[in-house]
């Protein structure tokens, strides 16, 4: 073998590694995010709040903190066609417009604005059993979704862990609350239903849309990439929130809810701040996800906290845990195993793709 293959070799497993580890990170940070944002959020409801659009608004309103590290990690913007180098060819790979890159953004700003506050309305006029049911159809959305506009094949692992998730999600909703929360009228509880319908179907939209242009035009997997996606679609979602804040009139109401919140003023704003904090945490981890693996798989780390919230309340809260709990927890962990495999096998299809194509000696960006 010579020096610059072993070289070439050594640096594309050190760049497998960094994926993985990149992959870690994010699902810590979804995992982490999502369990305390929704955690947070029944707190929120439970203490007297109930306004939808500040439940919506804290959901991308804390992009400025990721000012930070996009500070640090900014890649210098290219101002000529970025090119990747083999020994036979030179591909050059064209940057996006900024105009492209605005619609996309901002549609996906929109979107992401659509689907918080059907997420929130579901969650406000819900009971939780009927809440996990009805979310329990997000990955089916999403799985349809990568087939159409990913063209993502759909193994029998997928499949399985697509199955065993749902049906994880769906058993939480067995011992739940059942009863309609106070003051929630028949016609509350029918937008509540569509809307969570909506919201699973949405959400699933937005990631296989993510993803679509990820591949097809931003064609970059930097953590710059990362933190542009967020902060651009939070702005466009963060000022639709503001704009649903004042024309339903509901910014008039919040004084009266913050002195009314059964813990205190400051309980209130802490509660709003931690929550705004915990979905900024939680959505770069679901946008790198995205990124470095598939929308599919990031849905399904959204979907893996449901499971995760119990054994949380157990450590936390000192709740028990009864039978069909522990029967989710374990379906759900045999459906992340299960999807982790498939990864971990098209990883290894990958390698041996690169390996072949060693012999006309293609050389990453990275490793040239
Ligand atoms: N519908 C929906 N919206 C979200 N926003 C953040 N996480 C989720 C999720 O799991 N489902």
């Amino acid at each position: 073998m010579r020096i610059s293959e072993l070289g070439t070799r050594r640096c594309l497993e050190s760049e497998h590694w960094k994926k993985w580890l990149s992959v870690a990170v994010n699902v810590v940070f979804l995992l982490l995010g999502q369990g305390v944002a929704s955690l947070l959020g029944k707190f929120y409801y439970e203490q007297g709040g109930n306004s939808i659009w500040m439940a919506t608004l804290v959901q991308s309103a804390a992009f400025p903190i990721l000012f930070i590290p996009f500070l640090f990690f900014r890649a210098p913007r290219e101002e000529e066609p970025t090119t990747t180098t083999t020994t036979t060819t030179t591909a050059t790979i064209s940057q996006p417009s900024v105009t492209t890159l605005c619609l996309i953004y901002i549609s996906l700003g929109m979107l992401i604005a659509g689907d918080n506050v059907m997420f929130s309305v579901g969650q406000l006029y819900l009971p939780a059993s009927t809440y996990f049911l009805l979310s329990a159809t997000q990955l089916g959305f999403n799985a349809v979704f990568s087939f159409f506009i990913n063209s993502e094949k759909i193994t029998i692992l997928i499949l399985n862990s697509v199955i065993l998730l749902t049906l994880s999600a769906t058993l939480l909703a067995v011992g739940e609350d059942t009863s309609k929360p106070a003051g929630v009228t028949k016609e509350k509880y029918a937008i509540g239903f569509v809307c969570t319908i909506g919201a699973s179907a949405g959400y699933a939209l937005v990631l296989s849309l993510m993803q679509l242009a990820f591949e097809k035009v931003i064609k970059k997997e930097t953590f710059s990439v990362v933190l542009d996606m967020q902060i651009y679609t939070s702005i466009a979602s963060t000022f639709v929130c503001i704009i649903g804040l004042f024309a339903s009139g509901e910014w008039g109401d919040l004084k009266g809810e913050m002195e009314g919140f059964k813990t205190g003023n400051v309980s209130y704003v802490m509660t709003l701040f931690w929550i705004a904090i915990a979905w900024q945490m939680s959505s770069v981890g679901m946008v790198g996800l995205v990124l470095t693996v598939s929308s599919l798989f990031s849905n399904f780390i959204s979907m893996l906290s449901l499971p995760l919230v119990p054994i949380a309340a157990m450590v936390i809260y000192h709740e028990k845990m009864n039978g069909v709990k522990i029967m989710s927890v374990l379906m759900a962990t045999w459906g992340f195993v299960s999807h982790l495999y498939q990864q971990y096998l098209d990883d290894v299809n990958k390698s041996d793709e690169t390996r072949e194509s060693d012999s006309i000696f293609h050389v990453s960006d990275e490793c040239t």
